[in-house]
């Protein structure tokens, strides 16, 4: 348990939620049987690389409780997020992943830790075509490079939504190709978890013509 201990030293959440987080990864190891929900090699540092990994983007939301997470997978950031939101007033996640199987597991651990998230399974480009949900937080991790992430959050980020975005090293050379295509206003904040990752947070972007 050094692992969970040291999550618990680099977060400050709740003892309730913890409690609710314990929940969420035990049922995350159990599904984890049948279906990969994270990197195996992982497992043994779930706590840091993965619960702490999602919980300090709170520390950069600004107090923002609508938030909307691209390409979830296992929960990561998103129901973690909304675990972590539970009981705060407006607080709602909406979770948007194409897989079928991990759609249904964070249903699940949606249902068993009662947080306030919605699962919408399918494709991020034509979930959020027709989205009219006003959200403070667009966030994602793992989910691709920052080019087609912009692209994809765009309809959230035009209108006013701030970006969250978990990033590994190359993220200095994928804001540069990304200023191709975009005005982008964004800091880079150091991570928590990992000396050598990044969290993006886009205040603004703008189309170049
Ligand atoms: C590498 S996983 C990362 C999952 C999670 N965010 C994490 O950090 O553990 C990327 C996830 O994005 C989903 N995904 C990729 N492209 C997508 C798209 N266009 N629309 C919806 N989901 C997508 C995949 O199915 C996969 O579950």
């Amino acid at each position: 348990m050094v692992d969970r201990r040291t999550a618990e030293e680099l977060i400050r959440v709740s003892r309730e939620t913890w409690d609710r987080i314990d929940l969420f990864v035990e049922l995350l190891l159990k599904w984890q049987k049948t279906i990969n929900l994270v990197a195996p090699s992982s497992l043994p540092h779930i706590w840091v690389r993965h619960v702490a990994d999602s919980l300090q983007l709170l520390n950069h939301a600004g107090g923002g409780v609508r938030w909307v997470d691209l390409g979830s997978g296992g929960g990561f950031p998103g129901v973690v997020i909304a675990i972590a939101l539970a009981g705060t007033a407006d607080a709602h996640v909406d979770l948007i992943e194409s897989d079928s199987r991990k759609c249904a597991f964070m249903r699940e651990a949606i249902r068993a830790t009662d947080a306030p998230a919605r699962v919408h399974c399918g494709r991020i480009e034509s979930v959020l075509s027709s989205w009219t949900c006003p959200a403070d937080i667009v966030s994602s991790r793992a989910l691709a490079p920052l080019p087609r992430l912009l692209d994809y959050a765009f309809p959230l980020l035009k209108k006013g939504a701030c970006g969250l975005f978990l990033k590994g090293q190359d993220v200095e050379a994928e804001l540069t190709e990304a200023s191709k295509s975009w005005n982008i206003q964004a800091t880079l904040k150091p991570s928590l978890t990992e000396p050598r990752a990044r969290i993006v947070v886009v205040e603004r972007l703008d189309q170049r013509f």
